[in-house]
């Protein structure tokens, strides 16, 4: 049964990923962009993390995340759109894309998270691993709080959990940039 899933507001209908390798990065991105570890695990090193939930449900990926994340067309999943706060202020913006037939078995857990991160469970043993990250940038326009003027790093990463395939895309705003240069800056 499909729930009803609001269009999402932060996917352009184009995104152009490229293979990480592909991208030339500043260093300050590619340090946080191409880090192999949790994301969750990260942030919570900078301040109080938090999981905001925007919204969940049963839903078509897009052709991009069903080609991505090795799905026919017609294969539904559960769409996880939130946000990633330090202190409550957002600081990325997550879309994951679980197929229904990766929530089986011990994987069930991991469409049941809630305001729990992903991460806990991807990162737990027996780990998931991340076989393929893509990169794009993204005009900050399009997102919930649009970022005028600003263009925003995404990184798309296959995970695979107990074999299953897991796809979380991660849009990087401003506020992540600016908090972690400060800190560096009052180092
Ligand atoms: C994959 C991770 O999980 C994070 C948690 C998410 C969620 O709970 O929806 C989404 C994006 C990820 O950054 C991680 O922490 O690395």
């Amino acid at each position: 049964m499909l729930t009803s899933f609001r269009p999402s507001p932060f996917l352009p209908s184009q995104l152009h990923w490229q293979p990480a390798q592909q991208r030339r990065l500043p260093p300050l991105v590619r340090d946080w962009l191409l880090d192999t570890g949790s994301l969750t695990a990260r942030l919570r090193r900078h301040g109080r993390f938090a999981v905001r939930l925007l919204q969940e449900g049963i839903s078509a990926p897009t052709a991009t995340e069903a080609r991505f994340a090795g799905l026919s067309a017609r294969q539904h999943a559960r769409i996880r759109e939130v946000e990633l706060l330090l202190d409550d202020q957002p600081m990325v913006y997550a879309r994951s894309v679980l197929p229904l037939t990766s929530l089986t078995g011990a994987n069930r857990v991991l469409g049941h998270m809630a305001r729990r991160s992903l991460g806990w469970e991807l990162f737990r043993l027996p780990m998931a691993s991340r076989d393929a990250v893509w990169i794009t940038e993204v005009d900050g326009e399009r997102l919930p709080h649009p970022q005028s003027g600003e263009q925003l790093w995404g990184r798309e990463s296959l995970f695979r959990k107990r074999g299953q395939p897991i796809l979380v895309a991660e849009f990087f705003l401003p506020a992540l940039w600016t908090r972690v240069l400060a800190e560096t800056d009052g180092e």
